[in-house]
């Protein structure tokens, strides 16, 4: 399952600079030949790719690109100076579409790779060039021809950072909307009824990191194998978790509980999920009063036995989220920099990423298991076991196979 992050953007290669029509005048020489040089060839545009980028969201500032024209070409035969080319860099992984044909251009691959999306033009010439035996004073010139112009459409697949935990209505889209500043459109995608929420969150002009809605995820688990092996990806990528937990439920509920609720579902669906980086972001403190919030703060701190980090935010107010985000950045930078530096660091990760993938593709399998037994009439064992004066008259399991099926 992937997510695109996609831009259009227009791009414009420089004109090729105009010939130029001039005759030498010296002292004594009534007529002296022809000596207007050659203009310059405009700049082309090209895509570079540069691994030290990971999204498109430069590209959503600035639309337009223009390469630089060719210098016109000039007397005593000067040629015009050449117009630079303009090179824009995309991350590693970029396709280029043209957006008015759809044909793809090109996919860049590789640090460093560059494909030329919009030719300059060709530079003119100048009258220099047409002279010949029977016009020795040659008014023709040309002029540069236009560089090439092009829509493009950018894409490029993303994977998400930061994952959202949380129960439905903690806020989680909320927080997305607060903080991002694009949104990528779900790929690739047949299901309508459950659609991720993605955002890219720019902290500063230069940074930005991805945030998906995970608990989307985990009950994309239970719509069925299919789909969850799809977003497990994105689960083994995701480098740090955020469990969204409202602070003030209108039904009076108590936070701590509700933020348990979600803790034991990762728990089921992946006991090592559980070791992820995790923090906690209590939102809607904008509802309550001082000495109200930091009481309950407190309370879920303590219900939980929670160590890690704790965040106290108005997603709606936009209170707090700021310094969050560039918390999360920071995060990430250091979590990148150790894996450069440290190569057990990196392998620990990697061995962690690959458990949470086993154990979650494990617990869709029993899903699935369990679904087609159901759909079969049977019910899986450790549900009778539930059903205690069913059990009464069955076999021991011990003896059985692993499953016991009771029509
Ligand atoms: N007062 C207040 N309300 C908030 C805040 N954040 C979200 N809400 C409200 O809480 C409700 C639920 O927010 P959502 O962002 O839709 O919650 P969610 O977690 O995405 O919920 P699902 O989409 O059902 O998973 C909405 O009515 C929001 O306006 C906040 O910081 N303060």
């Amino acid at each position: 399952m992937k997510f695109v992050d996609e831009v259009s953007i227009f791009v414009k290669a420089g004109d090729g600079g105009n010939g130029c029509m001039s005759f030498r005048r010296e002292k004594f020489i009534e007529f002296g030949g022809p000596n207007g040089g050659d203009g310059g060839d405009g700049g082309s545009v090209l895509m570079e790719a540069d691994e030290n980028l990971n999204t498109l969201l430069d590209y959503r500032y600035t639309r337009r690109f223009d390469a630089q024209r060719g210098q016109n070409g000039m007397g005593s035969e000067k040629t015009g100076a050449k117009g630079e080319d303009l090179i824009l860099k995309v991350p590693v992984g970029t396709t280029i579409i043209d957006a008015n044909t759809q044909e793809i251009i090109g996919d860049l691959v590789e640090h460093g790779q560059r494909i030329m999306v919009a030719q300059g033009g060709w530079h003119g010439l100048g009258n220099t060039r047409f002279k010949s035996s029977t016009n020795r004073a040659p008014r023709q010139t040309t002029p540069g021809k236009p560089g090439e112009s092009r829509d493009l459409k950018l894409e490029l697949k993303v994977l998400a950072d930061v994952g959202l935990l949380g129960l439905p209505n903690a806020g989680k889209s909320t927080f997305i909307r607060a903080v991002s500043a694009a949104k990528p459109k779900v790929a690739d995608y047949p299901f309508t009824t459950l659609t991720p929420n993605l955002g890219v969150v720019g902290v500063g002009r230069f940074q930005n990191f991805v945030i998906a809605d995970i608990p989307g995820l985990i009950e994309g688990a239970a719509e069925g194998t299919g789909l969850g092996i799809r977003f497990l990806k994105h689960l083994t990528r995701t480098r740090l978790l955020l469990h969204i937990v409202d602070l003030a439920p209108l039904d009076e509920s108590d936070p701590a509980e509700a933020a348990q609720i979600i803790l034991n579902e990762v728990e089921q669906f992946s006991p090592a999920l559980m070791q992820r980086e995790r923090w906690l972001v209590l939102n809607k403190a904008d509802q309550l009063f001082d000495d109200e919030r930091n009481e309950r703060v407190q309370h879920v701190i303590e219900q939980l036995a929670w160590e890690g980090p704790v965040f106290v935010i108005s997603a709606i107010e936009r209170e707090g989220t700021e310094a969050l985000c560039k918390e999360i950045m920071r995060f990430l930078d250091q979590r990148a920099a150790r894996i450069q530096e440290e190569p057990e660091f990196a392998e620990q990760l990697a061995a962690l990423d690959q458990l949470i993938e086993d154990e979650a593709r494990a617990y869709l399998q029993s899903l699935d298991d369990r679904r087609a037994l159901r759909r079969a009439g049977v019910k899986p064992v450790d549900e009778l076991l539930d059903e205690e004066e069913d059990f009464e008259d069955e076999e021991d399991p011990e003896d059985g196979p692993e499953i016991i099926y009771v029509r």
